[in-house]
């Protein structure tokens, strides 16, 4: 017994050693990289792009910003008189693009150097490095694109548009039910698809275990990455170190994941071995695979896809919809612009398709004026610039990270004036035809830009379409008959904009409207 407990304070106390010769030797070491780097960055070859005073070591560790990100880097931009706002942090590199000009010419003209993502050194430790939207750039995150544009390229979307029409038709259903978790049927639908489209499988509650697994995998992936979140992102050596706090929220975030992997994978064989499986992605590979054959590594590339497109998709989904709601609940003359025109198109009542979507323009300039106004990732995902470069006099030094501020090139008040102002008619001209401004920025920039554009912008405007054709969105009255304003609240934390919830009357336009979505109930209602 003796023995035992002298063991383990010798083993306790050698870990406690190891750990402080290990901490002490990282910041001496970090203390050197970070001197030298001061250096360097006096020694440049070129003027640096204005921004704030970074501070002796550290640079601008205590300013980068981590909630509303992108609001205090349009500030900056317009403090510093320039669309161009450097900063320096614990030796890492940032260049913010608040213009659309300069995101134009440096992400995509130039996208062969700024195509590379920065390294997350978290990723390996949460599991996630199946998550090619996160890779360098480099052959395995080329393998995983070519695979995923096979999927989702504009020519493959239209597969997916019965299952589209299905979830969306259930979002319908959902509505008339429970039209005040508008919230939850959003969720509903920004999840299932995805599971739906890459597995064939089908989420029957929002306490589904793969989507439980995903949320709490999502919410732990978030306070890692967070800024300050864990030292592992400033000091990758401590990821060696055992039983800190990132090695206790990382072991279960690695569960998790192979969790997210495993259930909806395991649903897939048994409903194929039943003959019952639905088309799908991985799906499609397996049935390949069992008939021809097909290698470890096609199918660990087809389930990372998998895995990548389901996190992509659900948080940015949802986050549009949920603002088209807002913005057309607070905007009651948009609504009925836009029903009079499917009235008018459609003569009489019935649901819309993807064939509707030539025939209403203003329809369409509701969804390009949503993505302007509240893009769901307002700061895109950072890119990494792979050799020195120059522009308009300015040195952008090698490795630099490179965020296009899509809130802030779309604020421009030359391209959008009243830029705060939700107007669709921005997009429409005099004639009634939608204008040429069809670039949604909200997608992202070159080699690295969205590469499920086709099948979100499908989803989304068919969800707007549906929404306008069949209900009425109002805010709420109080006893006497006033109108109860809504929560204008949204939170940009980390990468994502979130939607405040808002309280909001939501009820079938008449008892046709009503009777076309009930009808939809024999395509089969998933919740
Ligand atoms: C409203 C919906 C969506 C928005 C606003 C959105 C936006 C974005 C943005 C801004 C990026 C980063 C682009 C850049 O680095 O310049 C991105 C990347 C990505 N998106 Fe989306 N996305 C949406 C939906 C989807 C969907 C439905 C899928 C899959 C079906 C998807 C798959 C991806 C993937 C895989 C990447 C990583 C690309 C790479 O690094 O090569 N996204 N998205």
């Amino acid at each position: 017994m003796l023995t035992e407990t002298i063991a383990d304070l010798t083993s306790s106390s050698t870990i406690a050693v190891t750990y402080t010769i290990t901490a002490t030797i990282t910041t001496i070491v970090l203390l050197i990289a970070l001197h030298i780097n001061n250096i360097r960055r006096s020694t440049s070859k070129g003027p640096l792009p204005p921004g704030p005073k970074p501070r002796y070591l550290i640079g601008n560790a205590l300013e980068i910003p981590f909630l509303n990100a992108s609001r205090r880097y349009l500030e900056w931009a317009t403090e510093f008189g320039s669309s161009l706002v450097y900063l320096e942090a614990l030796g890492n590199k940032i260049l913010i693009l608040n213009s659309y000009e300069d995101a134009e010419e440096l992400l995509e003209s130039r996208t062969r150097i700024y195509c590379d993502r920065p390294v997350v050194h978290t990723l390996d430790m949460l599991g996630w490095d199946y998550n090619f939207a996160l890779y360098p750039y480099g052959e395995q995150w080329r393998a995983h694109r070519r695979v995923s544009h096979q999927a989702l390229k504009p020519e493959a979307t239209h597969k997916y548009h019965p299952i589209q029409l299905k979830k969306v038709h259930n979002m319908m259903l959902g509505l008339l039910d429970t039209p005040e978790r508008f919230w939850e049927h959003s969720k509903m639908l920004s999840i299932s698809l995805p599971l739906t489209t890459m597995y064939g499988y089908e989420v029957q509650s929002l306490d589904d275990p793969a989507v439980l697994a995903a949320d709490k995998g999502a919410e732990i992936g978030q306070r890692i990455f967070a800024p300050g979140g864990s030292l592992v992102n400033v000091f990758p050596v401590l990821k060696h170190v055992p039983w800190t706090w990132t090695q206790r929220l990382a072991k279960e975030s690695r569960r998790l994941a192979a969790e997210m992997k495993r259930i909806p994978l395991e649903g897939l064989l048994k409903d194929m071995a039943n003959g019952t499986a639905t088309p799908s992605m991985v799906g499609e590979f397996m049935e390949r695979k069992q008939t021809v054959g097909a290698s470890e590594e096609e199918e660990r590339l087809v389930i990372n896809v998998a895995n990548t497109v389901y996190g992509a998709a659900a948080g940015t989904t949802m986050s549009a919809i949920n603002s088209t709601l807002y913005l057309l609940v607070t905007h009651p003359h948009v609504q009925l612009f836009a029903q009079a025109e499917i009235d008018r198109v459609f003569g009489t009542p019935r649901l819309p398709t993807f064939d509707d979507r030539g025939s209403l323009p203003y329809v369409e300039a509701i969804y390009r004026e949503v993505m302007r106004l509240y893009p769901p990732l307002p700061l895109a995902l950072p890119h990494k610039t792979v050799e020195d470069d120059w522009y308009k006099g300015y040195f952008i030094p090698k490795g630099t990270n490179v965020s296009g501020n899509i809130w802030a090139m779309n604020r421009d008040v030359k391209r959008y004036p009243e830029p705060d102002t939700f107007k669709p008619e921005r997009f429409i001209n005099i004639d009634g035809s939608l204008n040429k401004d069809d670039k949604i920025t909200a997608y992202g920039f070159g080699r690295r830009g969205c590469i499920g554009k086709h099948v979100a912008s499908d989803m989304l405007w068919l969800t707007t379409a549906t929404l306008l054709a069949c209900f009425s969105a109002r805010k709420k009255r109080d006893s006497q008959g006033n109108e109860i304003d809504v929560d204008h609240g949204y939170k940009e934390e980390g990468f994502v904009l979130l939607k405040a919830p808002i309280e909001c009357d939501i009820t079938p336009r008449s008892e046709v409207w009503k009777a076309l979505v009930e009808g939809t109930k024999d395509e089969g209602y998933a919740y």
